[in-house]
């Protein structure tokens, strides 16, 4: 299973690529990549603080897409894998067990000094302190940006070879490797695979099925 933006969409999170989506605010080049970083670090910070706060607000929490993934993995026990290229915990406050955050997690913060990794739910700036090695100014978020590599990318290839099912939720398909684990599981394992989505995403021929509305409508009538 590969989620994306899309299934947190009804819980109030933008996604990047809609219309009024995250892309169309800022370019990705300024606030997501290495040398955004380097270049203005307090204008990166402030772009996660803001999307940080927005999701421990009490009005976002998980939705019906998230709990039938949740139904799903508990009808199949030790059957599904969950990655997913979202940042946002709604997955783990769903109660989804078997899951890989492919992108990182804003909830959490490494320390560029000593590469800690602590849970994060404070805004961060270049005067925070590791709360390891004590030393300010190398606090980041613990997301992968473009140019950086995903994480956890061998459990998630060895996964891509040897499923039966690949479904994608939620995802435009246009962000690589992520784009190509449809092509891996369908021609790599010979997986029946299955996209829902409000849209067709740039991946959509690579799928067998397709299952096209809100993400809350389509994965519940999917799974159920
Ligand atoms: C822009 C793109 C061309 N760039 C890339 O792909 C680059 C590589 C690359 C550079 N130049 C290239 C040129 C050609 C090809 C590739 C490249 N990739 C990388 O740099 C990656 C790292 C990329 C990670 C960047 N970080 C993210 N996020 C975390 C940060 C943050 O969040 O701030 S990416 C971010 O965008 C990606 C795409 O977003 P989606 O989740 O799909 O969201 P989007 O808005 O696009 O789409 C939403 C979809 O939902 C649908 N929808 C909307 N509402 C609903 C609804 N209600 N219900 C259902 N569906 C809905 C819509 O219809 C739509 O289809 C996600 O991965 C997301 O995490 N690293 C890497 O390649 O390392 C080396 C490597 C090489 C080989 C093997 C291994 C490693």
């Amino acid at each position: 299973m590969l989620t994306g933006a899309g299934i947190s969409k009804e819980s109030g999170l933008d996604t990047f690529r809609d219309e009024g989506g995250i892309w169309s605010r800022v370019s990705l080049e300024d606030v997501a990549t290495p040398d955004a970083f380097r270049r203005q670090p307090d204008f990166v910070h402030r772009f996660y603080n803001d999307r940080r706060r927005q999701l421990l607000t009490g009005d976002v929490r998980p939705n019906a897409a998230h709990d039938a993934l949740v139904r799903l993995e508990r009808e199949w026990p030790g059957e599904v894998l969950v990655v997913t290229q979202n940042i946002d915990d709604l997955h783990d406050r769903a109660g989804q067990q078997n899951l890989i955050h492919m992108h990182g997690e804003i909830l959490k913060a490494l320390c560029l000094h000593c590469r800690a990794v602590h849970d994060w739910r404070a805004d961060m700036d270049t005067a925070t302190a590791c709360p390891s090695c004590g030393e300010a100014g190398g606090m980041r978020p613990q997301v992968v940006w473009f140019g950086e590599m995903p994480l956890e990318l061998e459990r998630i290839f060895a996964a891509l070879d040897t499923c039966s099912h690949f479904l994608a939720v939620g995802t435009s398909g246009a962000v690589q490797p992520a784009a190509g684990f449809v092509q891996q599981a369908r021609f790599g394992a010979g997986a029946h695979c299955v996209e829902l989505n409000l849209e067709p995403s740039d991946a959509s021929s690579a799928f067998h099925d397709h299952h096209h509305g809100p993400a809350t409508e389509v994965v519940p009538a999917y799974v159920d």
